[in-house]
């Protein structure tokens, strides 16, 4: 059984045009590109959430879409950019839906769980506060919290970073890379290309739908592509692994 998430010339409308990517589970890899390249878009039809025209999405040899939702759920995460949260509940309550696929929730294993997720996600002074009373970037782990409390293998997160703080995002990128190591595949929309350059294994670059790049960061991310596809003049400072960006 290989171990990827594997989309093969997706299209869809004007949104994705002719997409192959073969994702590695292990890897933390980072989807890039401006807005509307198809991001949001990609990721959604590898979260199997939005259907294809053309081409088809395949999670370890089997077609995505002919996987019963359960099993999807139980094995992909996803979290969407922005997501609303329907009702009110606290954090605990939230946080326990990411056991909804497994329907354990009360169980020992399921338990345990929530709590690994509420304890990796630095939640347990807020977990019995509503989502409504959370401020923007503690809900953004709360729902990050809801995603891990699944245990999938294929955490799919949508722009993970946009509403947390410096600290904040440093600590989740490393707990990112906590579930590469322990064999997921971790797959993140990223508009930060100081993010995917230090912290992704692999970086995907989209322009107009279409693939731009895809290798790794110091390649995807090389100055005349950032050039050709973002239309910035770009410099890259500093060492490995916390590298900075220069635009002008
Ligand atoms: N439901 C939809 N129906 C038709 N077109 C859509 C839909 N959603 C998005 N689009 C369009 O598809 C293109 C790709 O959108 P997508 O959200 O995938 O881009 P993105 O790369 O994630 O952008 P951003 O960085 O702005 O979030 C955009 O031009 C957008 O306007």
């Amino acid at each position: 059984m290989s171990a990827d998430l594997r989309a093969t010339d997706l299209s869809l409308g004007t949104r994705l045009k002719g997409v192959t990517v073969a994702l590695r589970s292990g890897e933390v890899t980072a989807i890039c590109g401006p807005n509307g390249a198809g991001k949001s878009t990609l990721l959604s039809c590898l979260a199997g959430l939005t259907v294809s025209d053309a081409g088809a999405v395949t999670l370890e040899g089997e077609a995505l879409s002919a996987l019963p939702a359960r099993r999807r759920a139980q094995a992909i995460g996803y979290l969407p950019q922005g997501p609303e949260v329907a009702w009110d509940v606290t954090v605990d309550v939230l946080v326990a839906l990411g056991r909804l696929p497994w329907q354990d929730a009360s169980s020992p294993q399921g338990q345990a769980a929530v709590e690994a997720a509420i304890a990796t996600m630095d939640l347990q002074p807020l977990r019995t506060r509503p989502v409504s009373r959370l401020s923007g970037g503690e809900r953004a782990r709360a729902l990050m919290a809801r995603v891990l409390a699944t245990q999938p293998r294929w955490l799919l997160a949508d722009e993970p970073l946009a509403s947390l703080d410096v600290g904040q995002a440093l600590a989740l990128m490393k707990r990112l890379r906590e579930q590469a190591d322990a064999g997921r595949g971790v797959v993140l929309v990223l508009h930060d290309l100081a993010t995917a350059m230090n912290h992704a294994d692999r970086v995907i670059v989209l322009k107009d739908g279409r693939l731009a790049t895809d290798g790794e960061p110091d390649q995807s991310l090389a100055a005349d592509i950032i050039g050709a596809v973002w239309g910035c003049e770009a410099r890259w400072l500093g060492e490995p692994g916390t590298r900075a960006l220069s635009v002008s």
